[in-house]
C-alpha cells in the first residue's frame, strides 16, 4: 500500500542524480526534481485506496480500514460514475460492481467525488447505522440547489433548529396521516380525469403513451395538495405550460451532473450547463409564481372566502396559519412550497410507470391484481376504492412494494448525507467528519443474499413475508430512513397505490407490438424508464 511515507525517496534523488552535475546543470535538474515530485504526488494520490480524497490514511482511522477503488488524480471516481450509455454504466450499477470487488465493500466502500471523500453502503445493517446516525443528519449541497433556494427548504436545510422546525411542521401539519386521507377524494378526482384522458388517447391512437398522463396527474395532484390549485389542460393551457417549463428547468438544473460541484475551481473555466446563469433566470420566475399564489390565499383569508375544513386545507394555508415560534417568512415559504413540487411530481409518476411496465410484461400478475380489486369493489357496492380500502388489499400492496424493490426511484436514495462529526460504525470502520455518504438501495434490493431471485418481478414474495417500506426495514427502504426519511412517503404511497389500482381496474394493459416494453434505465434526479412506456389499454366495462 502506498502512503505519504513512501515519499521518503524524494530525498535520495540528489545522490541518485550525482551531486557534482547537480550544481552544474541546475536548470535541468530543478525542473526534473519538480516533475518527479509532481509525478510522485499524483501517484500517491491516485494509489490511495478510495482515491485522492482518502489520501493520508483517512480511510484507516477506525479499527477496520475502509477499502475502495483507486481513483484518478483530481477527478477521483467521477469519470466512472458520470454514467455513460449502457445498462451497466449507470452509477448505482458501477458502484455495486465496485463494491463486490472490494474487501468488505458491500458494508462500506470509500471513493472520491473529485476532492470530496465519499462512502457508499450496499448492506442493510451499515445502511441503517448511517441513515439513523445523528452524525449523518446533513446533506451535501449542490451549487444549483443553493442557487435555487433549496438551502431554506426541508431537504437541504442544514441539520439544526430551522430544519427541525420544518420537520415538525411537515410531520404534524403538512403530511399528517389525517390530512393525507382528507385529500383522498381530490386525488381520486385527479385520477378519474387521467383515466378519461387515457381512454381518449387509446380511442384515437390505438395505444397510450402513459408518461404524459402520469406527469400531468402528478403535477395536478401535488399542485392540489400544496397550492389548492388544479389545472384543466384545455382551459389553463398557458399557465400550465409555464409551470411545466419551470419544473422541467428546475429538474434539469438539480439533476444535471455538474463537474464544479466536485472540482470547485472548474466553475471559473468550464460551465457548459450555464448553471448560475440559468438559476438566476429561474428563481425570479418561481418567486413571482409562488408569491402570487400566497397573495391569493392571503386575500381569500382576509375576505373570509377560504372556508375549508382544517384537514382539507392546502400547504399554503397551513404555512400561513403558523404562529409564534413556527412563523415563517415569505422567502422561506416560497422555498418550502417549491421544493414540494419538485419532490412530489416526478417520483410518483415514474414509479407508477415502472409498475405498469412490469404489469404489461406480467399479464398473470395483472389478472390476479384485477381479480382482487374487483372483489373489493363488489364488496363495497361497486363504487371507487378509498385509501383505507386499498391499504387492506394484500396483493395490491405487494405489487407496489415489488415495484419499489425492482425500481427504487432513487437507486442511491437521490439525496446523499454528509457527516458532521466522525462516525464510528459497529463493524469497526470510522467515517471521518465531512464525508458524503450514500446508500445503494438498488444494490440491496438486487442482492441475492437479501432477496431470493432478485431480478424476477414476483409480488408474491411480500405475501409470504411482509416488509415495512417506510424506513423500518433497510432491506427495502426506498424512502430512506432515520431523521431525514422522506416526509412525503405516505402521500407518495397513497397516490401510486391509487393510480395502479384504478389503471388496472379500468383497463386491460398489453404490449404495443410496434413498441415493446424496454426496461432500460435513465438516471436523472430519479431513475426513470429510458424509453417511455407505450402500451395498449383496452377499456373494461
Ligand atoms: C414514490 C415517491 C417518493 C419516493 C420514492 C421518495 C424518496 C425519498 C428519499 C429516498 C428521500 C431521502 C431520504 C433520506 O435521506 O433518508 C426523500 C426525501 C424527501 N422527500 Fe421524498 N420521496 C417520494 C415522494 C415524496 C413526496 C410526494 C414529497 C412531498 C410532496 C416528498 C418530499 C421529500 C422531502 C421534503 C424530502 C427531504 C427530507 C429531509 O431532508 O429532511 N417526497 N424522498
Amino acid at each position: 500500500m502506498i502512503s505519504k511515507d513512501a515519499n521518503w525517496w524524494i530525498f535520495a534523488l540528489p545522490a541518485f542524480l550525482g551531486s557534482d552535475r547537480l550544481l552544474e546543470d541546475a536548470y535541468v535538474v530543478v525542473p526534473s526534481i519538480f516533475l518527479a515530485f509532481l509525478a510522485l504526488s499524483l501517484l500517491t494520490w491516485a494509489l490511495s485506496p478510495g482515491g485522492i480524497a482518502w489520501r493520508h490514511g483517512r480511510n484507516r482511522k477506525g479499527r477496520v480500514p475502509i477499502h475502495g477503488p483507486l481513483g484518478l488524480p483530481i477527478f477521483g471516481s467521477l469519470l466512472a460514475l458520470r454514467g455513460r450509455p449502457g445498462r451497466d454504466c449507470l452509477p448505482h450499477r458501477v458502484l455495486a460492481a465496485a463494491a463486490a470487488r472490494t474487501p468488505a465493500g458491500a458494508q462500506l466502500m470509500a471513493f472520491s467525488l473529485g476532492s470530496a471523500p465519499a462512502v457508499v453502503s450496499s448492506d442493510p445493517r451499515t445502511a441503517r447505522e448511517i441513515l439513523a446516525s445523528p452524525g449523518f443528519a446533513d446533506r451535501p449541497l449542490k451549487r444549483s440547489a443553493r442557487s435555487l433556494m433549496f438551502e431554506r427548504a426541508i431537504g437541504f436545510a442544514p441539520a439544526g433548529a430551522y430544519w427541525r422546525l420544518l420537520r415538525r411542521v411537515a410531520a404534524s401539519h403538512l403530511f399528517a396521516p389525517r390530512r393525507v386521507s382528507a385529500h383522498g377524494p381530490a386525488r381520486l378526482l385527479d385520477c378519474a380525469a387521467m383515466v378519461s384522458r387515457i381512454a381518449a388517447e387509446q380511442r384515437v391512437r390505438g395505444f397510450v403513451a402513459l408518461r404524459d398522463h402520469l406527469q400531468l396527474a402528478s403535477l395536478n395532484s401535488i399542485m392540489g395538495s400544496v397550492f389548492g390549485k388544479r389545472y384543466d389542460v384545455g382551459r389553463d393551457a398557458e399557465e400550465l405550460e409555464d409551470l411545466r417549463s419551470m419544473v422541467r428547468e428546475g429538474f434539469e438544473l438539480l439533476g444535471a451532473f455538474n463537474w464544479s460541484d466536485y472540482v470547485p475551481w472548474l466553475s471559473y473555466v468550464h460551465d457548459p450547463a450555464r448553471v448560475d446563469e440559468r438559476c438566476a433566470r429561474l428563481v425570479p420566475r418561481v418567486k413571482r409564481f409562488v408569491r402570487g399564489i400566497i397573495a391569493e390565499h392571503r386575500r381569500k383569508n382576509d375576505e373570509g372566502s377560504n372556508k375549508v375544513a382544517a384537514d382539507e386545507a392546502d400547504f399554503v394555508d397551513v404555512l400561513l396559519s403558523l404562529d409564534g415560534d413556527e412563523k415563517l417568512d415569505e422567502d422561506d415559504m416560497v422555498a418550502i412550497l417549491w421544493e414540494m413540487i419538485f419532490r412530489g411530481t416526478d417520483t410518483t409518476a415514474l414509479l407508477t410507470e415502472w409498475i405498469m411496465a412490469e404489469l404489461v410484461l406480467h399479464p398473470r400478475v395483472q389478472e390476479t391484481l384485477r381479480r382482487e380489486l374487483a372483489d373489493a369493489a363488489s364488496r363495497g357496492g361497486g363504487g371507487g376504492l378509498t385509501d383505507a380500502d386499498m391499504a387492506r388489499l394484500p396483493y395490491l400492496q405487494a405489487v407496489v412494494k415489488e415495484g419499489l424493490r425492482m425500481h427504487p426511484p432513487g437507486p442511491l436514495l437521490s439525496w446523499a448525507r454528509l457527516s458532521t462529526s466522525d462516525v464510528q460504525l459497529s463493524n469497526g470502520m470510522l467515517v471521518p467528519a465531512g464525508t458524503t455518504a450514500m446508500v445503494n438501495m438498488w444494490a440491496i434490493c438486487h442482492d441475492p443474499s437479501v432477496w431470493e431471485d432478485p431480478d424476477t418481478f414476483m409480488p408474491e414474495r411480500f405475501l409470504e413475508r411482509d416488509v415495512d417500506v417506510r424506513g423500518g426495514d433497510l432491506r427495502l427502504a426506498p424512502f430512506g430512513s432515520g431523521r431525514r426519511v422522506c416526509p412525503g412517503k405516505n402521500l407518495g404511497l397513497a397516490t401510486v397505490t391509487m393510480w395502479v389500482a384504478e389503471l388496472v381496474r379500468r383497463f386491460e394493459w398489453a404490449e404495443h407490438a410496434a413498441c415493446p416494453v424496454d426496461l432500460s434505465e435513465l438516471l436523472k434526479l430519479s431513475c426513470e424508464m429510458k424509453h417511455p412506456l407505450h402500451a395498449v389499454a383496452v377499456v373494461r366495462n
